[in-house]
């Protein structure tokens, strides 16, 4: 009985949310969202067949969402299995061709397949590519100093137009390709904000381990402007993992991205609260 009591608080809870979610629905119809999955958010297989669920809801609701991953944790994992050795200055790998090898494996081989397999089991038509596929996101050499990491240089984004009329929803692994034929390691938000930058995305949303940016007493600021970015980066309240963020947010706002929200992948039905309700969550981003 006491049980009964409980799912029937959950399902009132949910249909509220439902409810209110309706004029945001018709907001964001045939918007351009563009979510990074990060690798921290990507907790259990739970937590990616609700991701998934949420955004073949969102494609059902004629939003057209790009899934760029990250997968950082799962090719730790992999490079301690073989043994390679790897280091991170100011959050982005450094990249030799051993690493390169193991990066591309798990990011395109796994983590994506993994990813759209979540999608299709949802009901929807995920399809799995990387920077290198139809030439979508071409490098140059980030820092020699970080070896093959790559910066996204020159952008063709044909390929996802074709895929949002035909029903699809891209997952993109953030590898890119040289000019001479090289494969780049490209930092996932990096690789999400290029995207989002070339779509001129509606949304970009970077899902995180968590809550969204915080102030030094630990606070998640709300809504952030780009000096207060620059200040708590220079003061180092930004540090770690989250400069590559907040500075992908600055650069996307930039190149026409509306807003970026940087929030809890981890959280129920995060990517849907934020798209479709008032409150929305996490930090907010936009130009000034
Ligand atoms: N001011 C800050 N606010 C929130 N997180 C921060 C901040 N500065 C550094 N971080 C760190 O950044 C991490 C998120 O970056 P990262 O681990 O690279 O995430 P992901 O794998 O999701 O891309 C957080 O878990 C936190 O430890
Ligand atoms: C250059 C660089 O650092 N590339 C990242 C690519 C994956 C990634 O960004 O994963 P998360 O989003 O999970 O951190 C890496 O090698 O870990």
């Amino acid at each position: 009985m006491k049980k009964q009591t409980a799912m029937n608080r959950d399902w009132i809870a949910t249909a509220r949310t439902l409810s209110e979610a309706l004029p945001y629905l018709q907001r964001y119809e045939g918007a351009i969202v563009v979510v990074k999955f990060g690798g921290h958010a990507m907790t259990d297989a739970e937590g990616l067949r609700t991701f998934a669920r949420d955004i073949v809801l969102m494609r059902q609701v004629g939003v057209n969402p790009v899934i760029v991953h990250g997968g950082g944790p799962m090719i730790n994992e992999m490079l301690d299995k073989l043994q390679v050795k790897s280091d991170f200055v100011r959050g982005k790998r450094v990249t030799d061709e051993a690493t390169m090898d193991v990066v591309e494996m798990v990011l395109s081989g796994q983590v994506n397949k993994r990813i759209v397999a979540a999608i299709n089991e949802q009901g929807g038509k995920g399809v799995g590519l990387s920077g290198k596929d139809a030439n979508l996101m071409v490098c140059r050499q980030d820092d020699p100093e970080l070896g093959l990491v790559g910066t996204p240089d020159e952008m063709d984004t044909t390929i996802l137009h074709s895929m949002f009329r035909s029903d699809i929803i891209p997952v993109i692994a953030p590898i890119g390709m040289g000019r001479e034929g090289q494969t780049f390691n490209v930092n996932g938000d990096t690789a999400a904000g290029a995207i989002a930058g070339a779509l001129r995305a509606d949304r970009l949303l970077l899902l995180t381990d968590v809550a969204g940016v915080k102030d030094g007493s630990g606070e998640v600021v709300t809504a952030l402007t780009a000096q207060q970015i620059r200040d708590m980066t220079a003061d180092g309240t930004i540090a770690g993992g989250m400069i590559p963020k907040t500075q992908t947010a600055l650069d996307a706002i930039e190149r026409g991205v509306r807003a970026v929200v940087i929030l809890d992948g981890r959280a129920p039905n995060a990517v849907l609260l934020e798209l479709f309700t008032e409150h929305g969550a996490g930090s907010l981003i936009r130009a000034e």
